[in-house]
């Protein structure tokens, strides 16, 4: 894989952070149409058939997590996902800090990954977490958190490396939103290849009356109907 690309770069510079910020605090979730070409996803989703590279193998069915199955790369991570990683982390951080300022939780993040990995790092939180998915015809991801310890990175992002009608159908990327006492509610996120999504993680901040509020938020895939269909997963706390 080359060095950062220089169009990345550009994307991540010319994005329209304000307008990514009022999307994630209104409705937890945030496209960025587009950040990685076809010949990029083609190069990441191409990594999972190789053995050298990755951590470890999750086989969804065993853990009752869904069906089809990912893998955790191991550091060092290929370059491109270091750079998304690591460029993604400071736009998002602003954010974090407003949500948890917003939500009265201490925890502030620093402005850059390095800093916020030695820190999960100390606390015996270093197995890399960033990750490819792959699901092929049936296959589902139930709807779930990415919590791996105490240190919680609040947004995390997934980028669709297929291409939905040609490469696979069905296996739409879900959100849904639990309010306090109330029902949960349910958002499609439509993807085209290349497109990426932030969303929140754990919880996030909404208005109410007297103050914010809690929001649980959980992510799935809904049931593939044919073809394979294979994601980057960008999370930026590491694990115990
Ligand atoms: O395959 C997807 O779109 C969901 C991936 C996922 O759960 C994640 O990136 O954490
Ligand atoms: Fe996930």
């Amino acid at each position: 894989m080359t060095n950062m690309p220089a169009s990345l770069d550009r994307y991540l510079h010319d994005a329209d952070w304000p307008a990514i910020t009022r999307g994630l605090d209104t409705t937890g979730c945030a496209l960025l149409p587009g950040l990685l070409t076809p010949e990029q996803c083609h190069s990441l989703a191409a990594c999972y058939a190789q053995d050298r590279g990755f951590r470890s193998r999750v086989v969804m069915a065993r853990h009752g997590f869904g069906r089809g199955e990912y893998k955790y790369f191991d550091y060092p991570l290929p370059a491109l996902v270091t750079q998304l990683r690591s460029r993604l982390y400071p736009k998002l951080a602003s954010v974090a800090n407003a949500w948890h300022e917003r939500l009265g939780i201490e925890a502030r993040f620093p402005g850059n990954l390095d800093d916020f990995l030695a820190r999960c790092h100390d606390a015996g939180q270093a197995r890399p977490t960033p990750l490819l998915l792959r699901y092929g015809p049936d296959d589902y991801n139930c709807l779930h958190q990415d919590l791996y310890g105490e240190h919680v990175f609040p947004l995390q992002v997934a980028i669709l490396l297929s291409e939905p009608g040609r490469d696979f159908e069905g296996g739409e990327f879900v959100l849904t939103e639990q309010r306090p006492r109330m029902q949960s509610r349910v958002e499609v996120v439509p993807l085209r290849q290349g497109d990426a999504v932030v969303f929140a993680v754990n919880h996030r901040p909404m208005q109410g009356a007297r103050g914010a509020y809690r929001v649980a938020m959980r992510h799935g895939v809904s049931r593939l109907r044919n073809g394979q269909r294979y994601t980057l997963g960008i999370i930026f706390h590491d694990a115990l």
